[in-house]
């Protein structure tokens, strides 16, 4: 990856869907990254700002809001299409807003951006006072040896995987360690075999083309493993594809 990163793209522009949740954190992480990438941040709430983009980061917060402001920005569809090109990372509420479909959705329903062949269940650990922190191992990460601190934050559970034959193979970067969860937890999810290794509610990140989904808070850490991951696996190599598409 890093000759990608030498021969790749001197620099980039990481939109943050900047509507309503965690987008300042977001921000600030990925202006710190020193990568040898310039990453161009650009706080996104209007169709001109998302065109401007080469990825986007769609934070946490509620994603029942951010739906809504979305809709009345005119940026549902323009969110839609960005998705079906650009490579986009959805952290709690983005990762909600990201799947095709949801269950416990306030009363009413709510608007979708889709991409990712899950459902997801919102709140699904439970509510605000159920929130936990865990030590996730994950594989994929720089020093992979290191755990990185999983904050769930009245988080969705993937309730399950839809891929359909057309759909890129979902890759899985990180399961929740069920048996340090806290009791509520169990209590939340009991009689769902949690115990069963291969179980998608444990699935807590994972990759599917160059999106990135995590059901927790990546950006309220002190660890920013993941915004590096984001840009090395997620954008550069769709920066590489495209202009290489483009010579072809
Ligand atoms: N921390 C979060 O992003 C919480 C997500 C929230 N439960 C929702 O439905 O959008």
């Amino acid at each position: 990856m890093n000759e990608l990163i030498e021969n790749g793209p001197k620099s980039m522009v990481i939109g943050i869907l900047a509507l309503q949740g965690a987008f300042a954190e977001h921000q600030v992480m990925l202006q710190k990254l020193g990568l040898q990438v310039e990453i161009c941040v650009n706080l996104v709430r209007s169709v001109q700002d998302l065109q401007t983009c080469d990825a986007l980061v769609i934070p946490g917060g509620e994603s029942t809001t951010i739906a809504l402001l979305a809709k009345l920005s005119g940026l549902l569809d323009p969110l839609r299409e960005f998705l079906r090109t650009k490579p986009v990372w959805g952290s709690c509420a983005g990762a909600i807003l990201m799947s095709r479909n949801v269950t416990n959705a306030k009363k009413g329903g709510q608007d979708l951006l889709g991409g990712l062949s899950v459902t997801t269940t919102r709140n699904g650990w439970g509510s605000q006072i159920e929130s936990f922190e865990v030590p996730l191992v994950v594989q994929s990460l720089s020093q992979p040896d290191r755990p990185f601190q999983g904050v769930f934050i009245r988080a969705p559970v993937v309730f399950s995987v839809d891929l359909t034959p057309e759909d890129p193979p979902l890759q899985i970067i990180a399961r929740v360690p069920v048996q340090l969860l806290p009791d509520a937890q169990h209590l939340v999810l009991q009689n769902q075999n949690l115990a069963d290794p291969l179980n998608p509610r444990t699935i807590v990140a994972f990759r599917q083309g160059n999106h990135l989904f995590t059901s927790f808070h990546p950006e309220l850490t002190k660890d920013d493993r993941f915004h590096t991951y984001f840009v090395q696996e997620c954008v550069i190599p769709s920066l590489v594809t495209g202009r290489s598409s483009l010579i072809r």
